[in-house]
């Protein structure tokens, strides 16, 4: 039987996020909410919210129907053995387990959890803190469409949500899950060179991340492509032109590619 019950193991940064956006959303009652983390502080400011801490990861597993995997993949093959006998217990139609990890494929979960469970990767980052999260998810072919929606409620009700082939999960970490810490660099590296000119660190972080926000905006809603709205931005001879030409020099592109495919090449030595 179904409960509605959402259980997360391994509360870090990212359980942290997609719990604090479940929570600012309302999408989801606080007391159908279970966790459990090792060390009980990670876990403090959500049961002082009314969030249910668990003792063991066995304990959420027994009592959730849905079952968001959240600790890193070096600890997966662990906490999948902790869980097993759990998930044996249950009828396969009665529980969906969610994994959030890098690299970890359903093939790794079928093999630890059973073949004829229902399970779902999701890629979703930090921003979905602030509701403002970027989902890539995908399932195996047994998950039916109520139980899916269900999980991808959790996501979407902090952020957008895109449903993608496994085959492409091990990509997209470079386009949702990782990529805001090169938006984050490219943050530093602007407004550490504002402040060098001179320019207000507030000042600069302020104009930038609005000017990120607008791009963004443009991306999605002015009907151009990426290369268009480059060369909006571009006036000959100018400084826009400038700025592309050092990167073109200085091989920013290739730089760029070459780090996606190493994200992409980490996910693969990731798998179990
Ligand atoms: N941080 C990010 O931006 C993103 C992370 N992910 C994935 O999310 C997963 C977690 O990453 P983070 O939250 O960054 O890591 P984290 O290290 O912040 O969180 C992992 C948590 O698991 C806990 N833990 C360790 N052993 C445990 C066990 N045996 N049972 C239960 N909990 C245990 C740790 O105490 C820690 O609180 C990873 O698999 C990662 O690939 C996916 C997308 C984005
Ligand atoms: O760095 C990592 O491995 C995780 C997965 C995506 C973002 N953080």
């Amino acid at each position: 039987m179904k409960n509605g019950k959402l259980g997360f193991i391994g509360i870090g940064n990212m359980a942290s996020a997609i719990i604090g956006g479940i929570l600012s959303s309302g999408t989801f009652p606080v007391g159908d909410i279970y966790m459990y983390n090792p060390h009980a502080e990670k876990m403090q400011r959500f049961t002082e919210s009314g969030c249910v801490a668990c003792t063991s990861a066995e304990e959420v597993t027994e009592l959730c129907d849905t079952v968001f995997l959240c600790v890193k993949p070096q600890i997966f093959p662990e906490v999948l053995r902790v869980i097993a006998p759990t998930v044996a217990k249950k009828n396969a139609d009665d529980v969906v387990i969610v994994s959030i990890a890098a690299g970890v494929t359903f093939k790794n979960l079928q093999d630890a959890l059973g073949a004829d469970r229902r399970y779902v990767r999701a890629m979703p980052n930090t921003p979905l803190l602030l509701g403002e999260g970027a989902t890539a998810l995908c399932r195996t072919s047994n998950v039916p469409e109520e139980d899916f929606a269900r999980v991808r409620s959790a996501f979407s009700c902090c952020g957008v949500t895109q449903e993608i082939d496994e085959a492409q999960m091990n990509a997209v970490i470079a386009v949702s899950g990782s990529s805001p810490a090169y938006l984050y660099l490219l943050a530093k590296l602007t407004c550490d060179y504002a402040a060098q000119q001179g320019i207000d660190p507030k000042t600069a972080l302020t104009l930038f991340c609005q000017t990120m926000k607008g791009s963004a905006d443009m991306l999605l809603n002015s009907g151009k492509d990426p290369q268009a709205l480059m060369d909006m931005v571009t006036s000959k001879g100018g400084t826009t032109f400038a700025l592309l030409n050092v990167l073109k020099e200085q091989g920013f592109n290739e730089a760029m590619i070459s780090s996606f495919e190493a994200c992409t090449h980490r996910a693969e030595e990731l798998s179990m």
